[in-house]
Protein backbone atom coordinates (compact mmCIF):
# COMPACT_ATOMS: atom_id res chain seq x y z
CA UNK A 1 0.00 0.00 0.00
CA UNK A 2 0.61 3.52 -0.59
CA UNK A 3 -0.01 5.23 2.63
CA UNK A 4 -0.28 8.78 3.72
CA UNK A 5 -0.27 9.87 7.51
CA UNK A 6 -1.12 13.20 8.40
CA UNK A 7 0.24 14.70 11.90
CA UNK A 8 -0.35 17.92 13.24
CA UNK A 9 3.71 18.78 15.15
CA UNK A 10 6.86 17.30 14.22
CA UNK A 11 6.63 15.14 17.62
CA UNK A 12 3.89 13.25 16.72
CA UNK A 13 5.44 12.58 13.20
CA UNK A 14 8.44 11.20 14.75
CA UNK A 15 6.75 8.60 16.99
CA UNK A 16 4.84 7.50 13.89
CA UNK A 17 8.43 7.47 12.16
CA UNK A 18 9.83 5.57 15.25
CA UNK A 19 7.45 2.51 15.16
CA UNK A 20 7.72 2.00 11.31
CA UNK A 21 10.57 -0.92 12.14
CA UNK A 22 12.64 -2.13 9.12
CA UNK A 23 11.68 0.62 6.86
CA UNK A 24 13.96 3.31 5.96
CA UNK A 25 13.54 7.03 5.55
CA UNK A 26 14.21 10.00 3.85
CA UNK A 27 13.02 13.61 3.78
CA UNK A 28 11.88 15.94 0.82
CA UNK A 29 10.64 19.42 0.91
CA UNK A 30 7.18 19.74 -0.13
CA UNK A 31 5.15 23.41 -1.67
CA UNK A 32 4.12 25.61 0.83
CA UNK A 33 7.09 24.73 3.38
CA UNK A 34 6.16 21.21 4.15
CA UNK A 35 9.07 18.48 4.89
CA UNK A 36 7.65 15.01 3.61
CA UNK A 37 9.19 11.82 5.43
CA UNK A 38 9.19 8.67 3.43
CA UNK A 39 9.66 5.78 4.86
CA UNK A 40 10.06 2.47 2.33
CA UNK A 41 11.35 -1.09 2.91
CA UNK A 42 14.14 -1.20 0.62
CA UNK A 43 15.90 -3.87 1.28
CA UNK A 44 12.55 -6.59 0.41
CA UNK A 45 12.16 -9.50 3.46
CA UNK A 46 13.03 -12.82 3.07
CA UNK A 47 11.26 -14.70 0.83
CA UNK A 48 9.67 -11.66 -1.20
CA UNK A 49 10.57 -10.77 -4.72
CA UNK A 50 12.68 -7.67 -5.28
CA UNK A 51 10.95 -5.09 -7.89
CA UNK A 52 12.63 -1.93 -8.92
CA UNK A 53 10.68 0.93 -7.36
CA UNK A 54 7.21 1.88 -8.94
CA UNK A 55 4.56 3.94 -8.18
CA UNK A 56 3.10 0.81 -6.65
CA UNK A 57 6.06 0.19 -4.24
CA UNK A 58 4.91 0.25 -0.66
CA UNK A 59 5.27 3.28 1.03
CA UNK A 60 4.71 5.16 4.21
CA UNK A 61 4.61 8.71 4.04
CA UNK A 62 4.38 11.14 7.29
CA UNK A 63 3.73 14.76 7.09
CA UNK A 64 3.18 17.35 9.75
CA UNK A 65 0.83 19.44 7.96
CA UNK A 66 0.31 21.49 11.81
CA UNK A 67 -2.34 22.01 14.37
CA UNK A 68 -6.44 22.55 13.33
CA UNK A 69 -8.86 20.97 10.90
CA UNK A 70 -7.54 23.39 8.29
CA UNK A 71 -3.78 23.23 8.38
CA UNK A 72 -4.46 19.62 8.59
CA UNK A 73 -6.62 19.86 5.36
CA UNK A 74 -4.67 22.29 3.13
CA UNK A 75 -1.17 20.12 3.95
CA UNK A 76 -3.10 16.87 3.28
CA UNK A 77 -4.39 18.20 -0.49
CA UNK A 78 -0.92 19.75 -0.93
CA UNK A 79 0.56 15.94 -0.37
CA UNK A 80 -2.16 14.28 -2.41
CA UNK A 81 -1.93 16.18 -5.03
CA UNK A 82 1.65 15.56 -5.99
CA UNK A 83 1.90 11.60 -5.86
CA UNK A 84 -0.43 8.81 -5.36
CA UNK A 85 -1.69 7.11 -2.48
CA UNK A 86 -3.96 4.33 -1.70
CA UNK A 87 -5.18 5.62 2.42
CA UNK A 88 -4.70 8.43 4.15
CA UNK A 89 -4.40 8.16 7.84
CA UNK A 90 -4.73 11.04 10.64
CA UNK A 91 -2.79 10.48 13.33
CA UNK A 92 -1.59 11.86 16.53
CA UNK A 93 -2.42 12.31 20.25
CA UNK A 94 -6.17 13.24 21.75
CA UNK A 95 -8.44 14.07 24.27
CA UNK A 96 -10.35 10.93 25.73
CA UNK A 97 -13.71 10.88 26.47
CA UNK A 98 -14.12 9.29 30.24
CA UNK A 99 -14.95 6.44 31.01
CA UNK A 100 -13.89 4.82 27.57
CA UNK A 101 -10.64 6.18 26.45
CA UNK A 102 -8.20 6.20 29.24
CA UNK A 103 -4.49 8.05 29.18
CA UNK A 104 -2.23 6.04 27.50
CA UNK A 105 -4.61 3.96 25.09
CA UNK A 106 -5.69 4.26 21.40
CA UNK A 107 -8.46 4.78 19.78
CA UNK A 108 -9.45 3.73 16.21
CA UNK A 109 -11.88 5.56 14.50
CA UNK A 110 -14.95 4.10 13.23
CA UNK A 111 -16.59 7.96 12.35
CA UNK A 112 -14.59 10.53 11.76
CA UNK A 113 -16.73 13.39 13.20
CA UNK A 114 -16.65 17.44 12.52
CA UNK A 115 -18.21 18.12 15.81
CA UNK A 116 -18.17 21.81 15.82
CA UNK A 117 -19.32 22.80 12.12
CA UNK A 118 -22.69 23.94 12.22
CA UNK A 119 -24.90 26.39 13.74
CA UNK A 120 -26.28 26.86 17.42
CA UNK A 121 -29.99 27.78 17.40
CA UNK A 122 -32.28 28.62 20.48
CA UNK A 123 -33.35 25.01 19.92
CA UNK A 124 -29.78 23.23 20.25
CA UNK A 125 -26.79 22.73 18.01
CA UNK A 126 -27.34 22.03 14.09
CA UNK A 127 -24.79 19.62 12.40
CA UNK A 128 -23.81 21.78 8.92
CA UNK A 129 -25.23 18.45 7.21
CA UNK A 130 -28.66 19.50 8.57
CA UNK A 131 -28.09 22.97 7.59
CA UNK A 132 -27.71 21.24 3.95
CA UNK A 133 -24.05 22.90 3.30
CA UNK A 134 -22.10 19.64 3.16
CA UNK A 135 -21.18 16.94 5.12
CA UNK A 136 -20.00 16.42 9.30
CA UNK A 137 -19.01 12.32 9.04
CA UNK A 138 -16.74 10.63 7.59
CA UNK A 139 -16.61 6.61 7.40
CA UNK A 140 -13.80 5.08 7.29
CA UNK A 141 -13.64 1.63 5.77
CA UNK A 142 -15.18 -0.66 8.09
CA UNK A 143 -13.56 -3.81 7.29
CA UNK A 144 -9.79 -2.07 7.62
CA UNK A 145 -10.31 0.56 10.38
CA UNK A 146 -11.76 -2.76 12.24
CA UNK A 147 -9.23 -5.13 11.71
CA UNK A 148 -6.34 -2.14 12.77
CA UNK A 149 -8.51 -1.84 16.18
CA UNK A 150 -8.18 -5.56 16.47
CA UNK A 151 -4.47 -5.83 15.57
CA UNK A 152 -4.02 -2.36 18.15
CA UNK A 153 -6.59 -3.82 20.72
CA UNK A 154 -7.87 -0.74 20.77
CA UNK A 155 -11.05 1.26 21.04
CA UNK A 156 -12.72 1.40 17.74
CA UNK A 157 -15.40 4.53 18.11
CA UNK A 158 -16.07 7.91 16.70
CA UNK A 159 -13.37 10.06 17.10
CA UNK A 160 -14.59 14.26 17.02
CA UNK A 161 -12.86 16.73 15.34
CA UNK A 162 -13.39 19.93 17.09
CA UNK A 163 -11.44 23.98 16.53
CA UNK A 164 -11.26 24.70 19.84
CA UNK A 165 -9.83 22.01 22.65
CA UNK A 166 -12.88 20.88 24.91
CA UNK A 167 -11.84 23.15 28.51
CA UNK A 168 -14.69 22.68 31.24
CA UNK A 169 -17.41 20.11 32.64
CA UNK A 170 -20.22 21.64 30.38
CA UNK A 171 -19.02 21.37 27.21
CA UNK A 172 -17.67 17.95 27.32
CA UNK A 173 -20.86 16.60 28.71
CA UNK A 174 -22.49 18.76 25.94
CA UNK A 175 -20.27 16.93 23.26
CA UNK A 176 -20.82 13.30 25.02
CA UNK A 177 -24.51 13.92 25.16
CA UNK A 178 -24.69 14.68 21.19
CA UNK A 179 -21.85 12.04 20.60
CA UNK A 180 -22.82 9.25 23.27
CA UNK A 181 -20.04 6.36 21.68
CA UNK A 182 -17.42 9.21 21.24
CA UNK A 183 -14.38 8.35 22.70
CA UNK A 184 -11.58 10.85 21.75
CA UNK A 185 -11.62 14.36 20.27
CA UNK A 186 -8.88 15.97 18.26
CA UNK A 187 -8.55 18.77 16.09
CA UNK A 188 -7.07 17.46 12.61
CA UNK A 189 -9.07 14.12 11.70
CA UNK A 190 -12.05 15.55 9.49
CA UNK A 191 -9.74 18.14 7.86
CA UNK A 192 -7.76 15.21 6.53
CA UNK A 193 -10.65 13.11 6.11
CA UNK A 194 -12.21 16.11 3.69
CA UNK A 195 -9.26 15.85 1.80
CA UNK A 196 -9.07 12.17 1.39
CA UNK A 197 -12.28 12.59 0.19
CA UNK A 198 -11.66 15.29 -2.74
CA UNK A 199 -9.23 12.57 -3.84
CA UNK A 200 -11.49 9.55 -3.50
CA UNK A 201 -9.64 8.07 -0.93
CA UNK A 202 -10.42 5.75 2.14
CA UNK A 203 -8.94 7.55 5.70
CA UNK A 204 -8.57 6.40 9.13
CA UNK A 205 -7.84 8.24 12.07
CA UNK A 206 -5.76 6.94 15.10
CA UNK A 207 -5.07 8.66 18.20
CA UNK A 208 -2.92 7.85 21.45
CA UNK A 209 -4.74 9.76 23.99
CA UNK A 210 -2.48 12.17 26.17
CA UNK A 211 -5.39 13.76 28.52
CA UNK A 212 -9.00 13.90 29.13
CA UNK A 213 -11.87 15.82 27.95
CA UNK A 214 -12.90 18.03 30.33
CA UNK A 215 -11.88 20.66 32.63
CA UNK A 216 -8.32 22.14 31.60
CA UNK A 217 -5.83 20.65 33.50
CA UNK A 218 -2.62 21.23 31.54
CA UNK A 219 -0.84 19.49 35.03
CA UNK A 220 -2.29 16.19 34.28
CA UNK A 221 -1.40 15.94 30.55
CA UNK A 222 0.76 13.00 29.63
CA UNK A 223 2.42 13.81 26.24
CA UNK A 224 4.98 11.54 26.53
CA UNK A 225 3.13 8.16 27.70
CA UNK A 226 0.46 9.37 24.44
CA UNK A 227 3.80 9.69 22.01
CA UNK A 228 5.39 6.07 23.11
CA UNK A 229 1.51 4.42 22.40
CA UNK A 230 1.41 6.07 18.83
CA UNK A 231 4.79 5.01 18.04
CA UNK A 232 3.78 1.68 19.72
CA UNK A 233 0.63 1.46 17.69
CA UNK A 234 2.52 1.79 14.23
CA UNK A 235 5.05 -0.33 15.24
CA UNK A 236 2.41 -3.18 15.34
CA UNK A 237 0.87 -1.53 11.71
CA UNK A 238 3.74 -1.82 10.01
CA UNK A 239 2.73 -5.04 8.54
CA UNK A 240 -0.49 -4.01 7.69
CA UNK A 241 0.34 -0.86 5.94
CA UNK A 242 2.71 -2.54 3.65
CA UNK A 243 0.02 -4.95 2.59
CA UNK A 244 -1.31 -4.82 -1.41
CA UNK A 245 -4.34 -2.14 -1.30
O1 LIG B 1 -3.39 24.45 26.75
C1 LIG B 1 -4.33 23.68 26.79
O2 LIG B 1 -5.16 23.63 27.70
C2 LIG B 1 -4.51 22.69 25.69
C3 LIG B 1 -5.44 21.70 25.87
C4 LIG B 1 -5.61 20.75 24.87
C5 LIG B 1 -4.86 20.79 23.71
C6 LIG B 1 -3.93 21.79 23.55
C7 LIG B 1 -3.13 21.84 22.36
O3 LIG B 1 -2.66 22.85 21.94
C8 LIG B 1 -2.84 20.56 21.64
C9 LIG B 1 -3.62 20.42 20.42
C10 LIG B 1 -3.08 19.27 19.61
O4 LIG B 1 -3.17 18.03 20.30
C11 LIG B 1 -4.32 17.31 19.91
N1 LIG B 1 -5.11 17.19 21.15
C12 LIG B 1 -4.64 16.59 22.25
N2 LIG B 1 -5.56 16.57 23.21
C13 LIG B 1 -6.65 17.19 22.72
C14 LIG B 1 -7.92 17.48 23.28
O5 LIG B 1 -8.25 17.14 24.43
N3 LIG B 1 -8.79 18.14 22.49
C15 LIG B 1 -8.47 18.49 21.22
N4 LIG B 1 -7.26 18.24 20.67
C16 LIG B 1 -6.36 17.58 21.41
C17 LIG B 1 -4.96 18.09 18.78
O6 LIG B 1 -5.29 17.25 17.72
C18 LIG B 1 -3.90 19.12 18.38
O7 LIG B 1 -3.09 18.64 17.35
C19 LIG B 1 -3.76 22.75 24.53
Amino acid sequence: MRVLVVTAVAAEAEAVAAGLTGLVSDTRPLPGGYTLARHARTIPPPGATPRPPSAHTPVVDVLAAGVGPAAAAAGTATALALDTYDLVVSAGIGGGFRPHAPIGSVVVADAIVAADLGAETPDGYLPVDELGFGRSTHRPPGELAARIAKTLNSLYAPVLTVSTVTGTAARAAELSARHPRAAAEAMEGFGVAEAAAAHALPVLEIRAISNAVGPRDRAAWRIGLALDSLRYAFQLLTPVLEESP
